[in-house]
């Protein structure tokens, strides 16, 4: 039934969404790529987390609309970038920056991320 496409569409990306979690420890939602980050935040996420130095997966959220729509309802968090680590909301940019400022994120992503 077309009633029940967008209903469909919509726990597919939840669930694509939730498999990206469960399969990459430190995953980084984000706006534009490691490389070329497409917002200040974001690029201050990529600078601790590259400070830290252990190899993160990414998603670029601009290439990627319906998880941009999808995961903030998911994670009750609405702002790029996310840092997501074992399955769970770290936070955005400032939580970041703060979690490493504090000496807690290094070891968390350590201990989460095997040196490449
Ligand atoms: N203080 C936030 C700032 C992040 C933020 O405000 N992000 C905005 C602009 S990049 C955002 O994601 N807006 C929703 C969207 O663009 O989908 C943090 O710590 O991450």
């Amino acid at each position: 039934m077309s009633e029940q496409t967008p209903n469909t569409a919509a726990n597919d990306i939840e669930q694509l969404i939730r498999n990206q979690i469960k399969d990459n420890k430190v995953i980084l939602y984000m706006k534009g790529s490691p490389q070329f980050p497409q917002c200040g935040f974001s690029a201050k996420a990529i600078e601790v987390l590259t400070q830290i130095g252990r190899p993160f997966a990414f998603v670029n959220i601009l290439e990627n609309p319906e998880i941009r729509a999808t995961l903030p309802q998911i994670a009750n968090w609405p702002t790029f970038p996310q840092l997501w680590i074992d399955g769970e909301l770290m936070g955005g940019s400032d939580i970041i920056l703060q979690m490493y400022q504090s000496g807690e994120l290094k070891p968390l992503v350590e201990a989460n991320s095997p040196a490449a």
